[in-house]
């Protein structure tokens, strides 16, 4: 039997966007108030997303670790979430410079990844619009989802990995073309040079 793609990813965001709880909320549909301030968890999770089994390795960063702590993470993920929360604006505001050393840790740039903003069920509370986040998203060319941890109804946050090992998967079939037709003209390149030694 063929061997399900492996991904790692890593969820980002200032400390107390909800990473912990959206992270629980994925793996187990259940919503628990309170933790402690994550240091750093990472969990294995199988799912099947459009028929195909997928294993995730998927990391909850702590929100106050440090910017080599960061690096190092943002190194090991092959895909990110970022969070931020909507009653937040300063959290808002720390997701573009994190999407700035995402670009600048992981090389080639266009770093895959999923945008989310957190607490939607705290609207009377909401310090970022949805538009906001839309537009932001758009600027970074990933997706958005508004989503409660708390509240998901909708299954909003099983969307938004789900979204993101599809992203990956896109990618990985647009390498495999790629590397395939390089090898392919590593061979016609080749044949030519053989050919001309041969007919010189
Ligand atoms: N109302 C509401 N509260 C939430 C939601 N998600 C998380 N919380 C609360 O927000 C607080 C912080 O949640 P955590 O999951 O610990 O946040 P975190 O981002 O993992 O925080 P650090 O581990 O410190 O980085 C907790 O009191 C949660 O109960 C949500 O969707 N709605």
């Amino acid at each position: 039997m063929a061997k399900s793609p492996e991904m790692k990813l890593a969820v980002f965001g200032r400390a107390g966007v909800g990473k912990s709880a959206l992270v629980v909320r994925f793996l187990t549909r259940r919503f628990i108030w309170e933790y402690d301030p994550t240091l750093e968890s990472t969990y294995r999770h199988q799912a099947t997303i459009d028929d195909e089994v997928v294993t995730m390795e998927i990391l909850d960063t702590a929100g106050q670790e440090d910017t080599q702590q960061k690096e190092s993470h943002m190194r090991w993920g092959d895909g990110f979430v970022i969070v931020y929360d909507i009653t937040d604006r300063g959290s808002f505001d720390e997701v573009a410079p994190l999407r700035g050393l995402l670009e600048e840790v992981k090389k080639p740039k266009n770093v895959p990844l999923v945008l989310v903003g957190n607490k939607a069920d705290l609207d009377h509370a909401r310090q970022v619009g949805t538009e906001e986040g839309e537009r932001l998203a758009a600027e970074m060319a990933c997706a958005f989802y508004e989503c409660s941890a708390c509240a998901d109804e909708g299954g909003m946050v099983a969307e938004a990995f789900h979204e993101l090992c599809r992203e990956l998967r896109r990618r990985k079939v647009v390498q495999g073309k790629a590397r395939r037709r390089s090898s392919t003209t590593h061979v016609k390149q080749a044949i030519n040079k053989m050919l001309t030694k041969i007919s010189s």
